[in-house]
């Protein structure tokens, strides 16, 4: 399990994170969400020791990352696949890795296995490939068995067969009760993988939910198909409902439900050919959770998966 407690981190003037709660749960994938620059692998790097809180505590089963005994055997986190020795061979480097914790051969080559870089790893890290380099970060953070795996941006750079191992994995450790934090910038991603979500805006948590959570408190919009189109608006313009013309026959209604669109439609004789619910998506969501906490903007929007 990890625990925020008011966690800050400045650097200089800077706040990267700014005062975050939360608790991970074991058996679920956490997915860590938010634009770039808002805090997620600033608050990653202090789970794992390798910055210092400003303020606040991010503990692992209730310890600093520093007093548990085999931190290896406790995290494992895949937070800068660059950080090999490039003249190693993977081999080598898991070796080197689970020297230090007294871990077996066999844990090596079953992690070896699990990866699929059973091809590669007699070869020196230098000519991997970024999706090889990732998967033995994978890797090394499974070495030593950990309950408590973190995930940075661990997709970025694959390609689509390494994203979908990558997903599967992360489902795989959570459905064996581990505890799983991935984090992302692409709503479209943990919505293929995460269970629960926390999103980070500008080093601030603006919504830590269950994901189909998140999907039910969408505003509801409900598509309208019908001939009689300035009738029906007639009919059911009223305050709090927003009326979007998309076509000739086609009208987006937000703020009213279809059963009360249906019997508007009929008291004012309206011949209604389609009534569909549109669910708002995840994607929609974020956009609206993250509008306002967005550091680096561009023209456009925040883009689909590189697949
Ligand atoms: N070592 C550092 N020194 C100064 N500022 C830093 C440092 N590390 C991070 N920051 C700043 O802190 C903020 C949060 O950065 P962080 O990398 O944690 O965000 P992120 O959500 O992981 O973004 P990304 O998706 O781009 O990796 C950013 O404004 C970043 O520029």
């Amino acid at each position: 399990m990890i625990t925020a407690e008011n966690l800050h981190k400045r650097y200089g003037s800077k706040t990267a994170v700014d005062g975050i709660s939360f608790q991970l749960q074991p058996g679920k994938v956490t997915g860590f969400l938010g634009p770039n620059g808002s805090g997620k692998s600033t608050t990653m790097r202090m789970g794992v020791g390798l910055d210092k809180p400003t303020a606040g505590s991010i503990t692992i089963d209730g310890k600093h990352f520093a007093q548990h005994k085999a931190p290896m055997r406790t995290v494992g986190a895949v937070l800068d696949a660059g950080a090999t020795h490039p003249g190693r061979t993977g081999r080598a480097h898991l070796n080197v890795l689970a020297a230090t914790h007294g871990i077996s051969r066999s844990r090596i080559d079953h992690v070896i296995e699990l990866t699929g870089l059973g091809g590669v790893v007699g070869k020196r890290i230098k000519g991997y490939s970024l999706g090889m380099n990732q998967r033995l970060g994978i890797a090394a953070a499974l070495l030593g068995d950990p309950a408590v795996l973190i995930f940075d941006e661990p997709v970025n750079g694959l390609d689509p067969e390494g994203v979908r191992w990558v997903r599967g994995l992360a489902r795989e450790m959570a459905a064996e009760g581990r505890t799983v934090f991935v984090s992302s910038h692409l709503m479209s991603e943990m919505s293929q993988t995460a269970d629960h979500l926390i999103v980070l805006g500008r080093g601030r948590i603006i919504a830590d939910a269950p994901i189909h959570e998140l999907l039910d408190s969408g505003e509801k919009r409900v598509l309208v198909r019908t001939e009689q189109v300035a009738e029906l608006a007639n009919a059911i313009t009223s305050r709090g409902v927003t009326i979007d013309h998309l076509d000739a026959e086609t009208l987006q209604v937000t703020g009213l439900d279809p059963r009360s669109i249906g019997r508007r439609a009929l008291e004012a004789q309206v011949i209604v050919h389609e009534l569909t619910p549109q669910l708002s998506t995840l994607e929609d969501q974020y956009m609206k959770l993250t509008g306002d906490h967005v550091e680096y903007r561009s023209g456009g929007t925040f883009g689909e998966a590189p697949q």
